[in-house]
């Protein structure tokens, strides 16, 4: 008997939150677009093996797949509280592109910590879970930053805290909120898309990305869609960024036209998002960033909501 833990899309920063803001994502058609890693009793103490649209992305040397850094992470936790790790058999679905803005090696890293929780009856708090998953997360993006990884775990929108002991808090989401997700399949790293931001910025950019990310949360928790829309914006990434990503102009130029309420870089980029509260617009562009930025097979389009169930965790 074994377990399998579905992480789903992730949008990190939702513009106006650099590093420190993040949202899950469910497309509302059924569509899988997430992660999945099966755990299962192993006849070593560890096996790796990678299925998926995927999977050929990936190295081939499962020891150098982010689940294995997972697997050790976990273990070594586990050795701190004087528990052994069972031997164990993992398989890896590697449906979500890698450097797409989708948070992708969160979705791996989140399956595979939380699959390996549960396979153990759960010894890592979520805290000691989440907090694994974010230094796993910037083992590999050079950084530690929680923004993919924690809506990924706990479902919602997330606001990184990380102060009196809190690590996350929930941020209410717009219920009737469309979230236009595109990926256009090509690559970004998120490594490389940090490195060519300035290390420093201006005491009006800081004062501007304060205003608008307290506005955020503000907007958000009173329920003033007006607000919220209105400063859902990037001063810190999107200058620098956009310019990674073909077609993003005219992508958030043709949003705006069909009555878009905000739109921006998914995380890293170049997936992009788009939120519209009118479903036949929403198709509408859909429809047009599918034939116009969408740029070879591996891309594809999805109109979601806000998931709010975060990773969840069967018995196989
Ligand atoms: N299971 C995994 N899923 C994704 N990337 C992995 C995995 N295992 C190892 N990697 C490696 O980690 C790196 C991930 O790069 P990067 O952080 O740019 O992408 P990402 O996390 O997929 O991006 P994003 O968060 O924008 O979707 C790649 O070099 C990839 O080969
Ligand atoms: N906050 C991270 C997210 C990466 O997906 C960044 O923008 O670099």
């Amino acid at each position: 008997m074994g377990v399998s833990a579905f992480a789903p899309a992730s949008i990190g920063n939702v513009s106006v939150g650099f590093d420190i803001l993040g949202a899950a994502l469910k497309p509302i058609d059924g569509q899988i677009l997430g992660d999945n890693v099966d755990v299962y009793p192993g006849d070593s103490e560890f096996d790796l093996s990678i299925e998926g649209w995927f999977a050929s992305k990936l190295p081939a040397d499962p020891k150098k797949n982010i689940c294995y850094d997972a697997y050790v992470g976990f273990k070594d936790l586990l050795a701190e509280k004087g528990i052994a790790v069972k031997p164990v058999k993992m398989v890896l679905k590697k449906n979500l592109p890698i450097g797409s803005g989708l948070g992708s090696s969160a979705a791996s890293i989140v399956a595979a910590v939380e699959a390996l929780n549960a396979f153990h009856d759960y010894p890592l708090s979520k805290d000691e879970a989440l907090m694994l998953m974010g230094r796993l997360e910037g083992k590999i993006s050079g950084s530690v930053h929680f923004d993919n990884v924690a809506p990924c775990y706990l479902g919602g929108i997330q606001l990184m805290v990380e102060e009196a002991g809190i690590i996350t808090e929930t941020v209410p989401s717009f219920a009737d909120w469309y979230w236009v997700s595109c990926y256009p399949g090509i690559t970004v790293s998120t490594a490389a898309a940090r490195a060519i931001l300035p290390k420093e910025y201006s005491r009006s950019t800081c004062i501007t990305f304060g205003r608008q990310i307290a506005s955020f949360i503000q907007a958000s928790h009173t329920g003033n869609e007006k607000l919220a829309a209105a400063v859902l914006k990037d001063v810190l990434a999107e200058p620098y960024r956009r310019e990674l990503i073909p077609g993003y102009d005219d992508a958030m130029a043709k949003g705006m036209e069909l009555g878009a309420l905000a739109g921006g870089i998914s995380g890293s980029g170049p997936s992009i998002f788009v939120v519209m509260k009118d479903l036949a617009k929403a198709e509408e562009l859909q429809e047009y960033l599918k034939k116009n930025f969408i740029q070879n097979d591996d891309g594809f389009c999805n109109i979601c909501r806000i998931d709010t169930d975060g990773t969840v965790v069967t018995s196989i």
